[in-house]
């Protein structure tokens, strides 16, 4: 197994007055992947992201990047870390192409006129190059805030919610844009509430809430291990007691008889197969139905599962 692109060991973030925004979080990241960290407002993303990236004291733990401890070479790291804001924070009277490039001197890569070009280019921002800043619209300055972290060729890029607030149409175009960059083997940690863009995007999820890290997985195998199928039959007449074919499967009468539940399943199709197992056997015992409604769980299912006991919990 290759060493971890990015290596935090219970890492701890207490802000003055006592809130604890990040409690012991362990978390490995591997070169190339693409990481979703999913969490409700509040949950700890935007400072997580804030220690590695340099702009929040941590009050324990560790993080290592690239091999090395970044509290011992935190600025030649953050040269090869890219960070996508949530806020939007540039020189609105700065011209798109001025702004990119000055990006990629900060963190002192020498002029790349071509590489700049690209960079715009890839964000169908190339037209944009000589506008104000300020004259662009909302959509437009996000993808600025991208070339702005994609000018000086970050091996590492932080998106915190990228797509907070944008059109349909952007969000795609900003799936797109992280597809190419692992193409090109750039490693992304994004953040995001939208379940939808976890499970369109990520190799693998984390879901984090209140600070605490509660389950790091690979995505298909969180949907696996957490997926259900959910099916409910409606019964043409209400039955007091299941019949004996019906046992072996995971079901339950609800309002009063008059409704057949089905949960069970494990995200790989399965559940289907039992679903349609226990319609043939209710016909079989001569118990017809009058509508079936069936839904399998998503990743949001799990999500909101997952938030809530811990929150039963706590
Ligand atoms: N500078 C600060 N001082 C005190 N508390 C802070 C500070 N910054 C953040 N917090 C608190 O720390 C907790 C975590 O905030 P954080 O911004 O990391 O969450 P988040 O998951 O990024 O939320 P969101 O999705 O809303 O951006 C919140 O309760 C927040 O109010």
């Amino acid at each position: 197994m290759h060493d971890p692109i990015l290596d935090i060991r219970g890492l701890t973030k207490v802000y003055p007055g006592g809130l604890k925004a990040l409690d012991s979080v362990d978390l490995s990241i591997r070169r190339g992947e693409i990481f979703a960290l999913l969490g409700p407002n509040g949950a700890g993303k935007t400072t997580l992201i804030g220690a590695v990236c340099g702009m929040v004291r941590i009050s324990a733990g560790s993080i290592h990047a690239f091999g090395g401890d970044l509290a011992n070479n935190w600025r030649t790291a953050r040269q090869r870390i890219g960070l996508v804001p949530q806020e939007l924070g540039f020189d609105m009277f700065d011209t798109v192409e001025r702004q990119v490039g000055y990006s990629r001197g900060l963190f002192g890569r020498a002029p790349d006129r071509a590489r700049i070009e690209e960079v715009l280019r890839s964000l169908s921002l190339w037209d944009k190059r000589d506008e104000e800043i300020r004259k662009l619209s909302g959509g437009m300055k996000r993808r600025v805030l991208i070339a702005k972290a994609l000018a000086h060729d970050p091996e590492l890029l932080f998106l915190d919610e990228p797509t907070a607030g944008v059109d349909v149409e952007l969000r795609r175009d900003m799936w797109r844009q992280i597809d190419s960059l692992r193409d090109q083997g750039v490693t992304v940690i994004l953040t995001t509430h939208y379940i939808e863009e976890a499970e369109e995007m990520a190799d693998r999820v984390g879901v984090i809430d209140k600070g605490r890290l509660l389950l790091v997985d690979e995505k298909e195998a969180m949907m696996k291990r957490l997926g259900r199928t959910e099916a409910h039959f409606v019964l043409a007449a209400p039955v007091s007691s299941l019949p004996e074919s019906l046992r072996a499967y995971p079901v339950t009468l609800a309002e009063d008889g008059a409704v057949l539940s089905y949960r069970g399943g494990d995200g790989t199709g399965k559940g289907k197969a039992e679903v349609a197992a226990v319609a043939t056997a209710l016909l079989q015992a001569g118990i017809a139905f009058t509508a079936l409604d069936q839904k399998e769980s998503s990743l949001e299912d799990i999500f909101v599962d997952l938030v809530e006991r811990q929150g039963l919990a706590a």
